[in-house]
C-alpha cells in the first residue's frame, strides 16, 4: 500500500487507496487521549482507538496484539507530549518526521551512545514523510499551531534543564519527548506498515513543574487535530 491519501483540502488529491481500504489503528497512552482522539473521529469506521499504556514496551505489545490478523494500512501513536524550547510550544502540535528512542543506549566516558553506535539495534524510525507532511498542511490550513520535527521516545520524563539541553544537542531538530512512539513504531515497522506519531504539546520539556503542565489544553488541541484528521484521510 502506497502512502498516498486524498485531501478534501487544499487542492493536492492524492488517493489513499480505495477508502473502503483504508484502517487506521491510533494508539494512546491514557483512556484520556483516548477520548480526546474519539470526539474526534465521530464514530468513523475507518479509525479504531487502542489505549495502549504509558511507556514504549507496553504499548509495543498491546499495538502488536492489536495488529495481528487485522488489515490495518496505518498506524498513528497519538498523545500528549513535552515541546522542546523553541520548537513546540504548550498547545501545539508536532507531527513527527522520526520516532527515535532517544535514550536506548549507553552512558559513557564520552557521552551518551546509542543502540545504533554501539551496534546492537536501531533507534530511529522515519515516520511516512508522505502523509506526515499532507498532514502537517492540513493542520496549518485549518489554522492549528504545529511544528515538525522527530519526537523522541524515553523512558524517563525529562525533568532538568541539563537532560533538556543534552536531548536537543544529540538528536538535530528534536521538537517533542513522550514515552510510547518508538514501541508503536516498531510493532507497525514489524508489521511492514506506515507509522505516524502525532504529539499534542502539554509541557516545555526540562525542569520539572507540575503545574506547569497543560493537559486540559493539549488534549483539546489534540481532539482539533483527529477532527482534522478524518477530513485528510479519505
Ligand atoms: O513530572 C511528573 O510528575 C509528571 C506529571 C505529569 C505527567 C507525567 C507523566 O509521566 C506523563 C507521561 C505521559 O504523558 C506523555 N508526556 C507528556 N509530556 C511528556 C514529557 O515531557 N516527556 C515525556 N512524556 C510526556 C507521555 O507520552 C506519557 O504517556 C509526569
Amino acid at each position: 500500500m502506497d502512502s498516498e491519501q486524498r485531501l478534501k483540502k487544499p487542492t493536492s488529491i492524492i488517493p489513499f487507496g480505495q477508502q473502503s481500504q483504508l484502517r487506521v489503528l491510533v494508539v494512546t497512552a491514557v483512556s484520556a487521549e483516548r477520548d480526546a482522539v474519539v470526539r474526534a473521529l465521530h464514530r468513523d469506521p475507518r479509525f479504531d482507538v487502542l489505549v495502549g499504556g504509558v511507556g514504549a514496551v507496553v504499548a509495543a505489545v498491546n499495538t502488536t496484539k492489536a495488529l495481528v490478523g487485522a488489515e490495518y494500512s496505518l498506524v498513528i501513536s497519538a498523545g500528549i507530549g513535552g515541546g522542546f524550547p523553541g520548537r513546540a510550544e504548550v498547545g501545539s502540535l508536532v507531527v513527527g518526521t522520526e520516532i527515535v528512542a532517544a535514550d536506548l543506549g549507553a552512558e559513557t566516558s564520552d557521552g551518551f551512545n546509542s543502540l545504533d553506535e554501539l551496534g546492537f539495534g536501531m533507534t530511529r524510525i522515519l515516520t511516512d514523510a508522505n502523509l506526515a507532511k499532507c498532514i502537517t498542511k492540513a493542520l496549518q490550513d485549518a489554522k492549528l499551531p504545529v511544528n515538525t520535527g522527530p519526537v523522541l521516545t524515553v523512558s524517563t520524563v525529562t525533568g532538568t534543564s541539563e537532560t533538556a539541553i543534552e536531548l536537543a544537542a544529540r538528536i538535530n531538530d528534536a521538537s517533542a519527548e513522550a514515552m510510547e512512539g518508538f514501541g508503536v513504531g516498531f510493532a507497525a515497522l514489524d508489521r511492514g506498515l506506515p507509522v505516524l506519531e502525532i504529539r499534542a504539546i502539554s509541557n516545555i520539556v526540562g525542569p520539572r513543574d507540575r503545574s506547569a503542565w497543560r493537559i486540559k489544553e493539549a488534549l483539546d488541541v489534540l481532539e482539533a487535530a483527529c477532527e482534522v484528521l478524518t477530513e485528510v484521510l479519505v
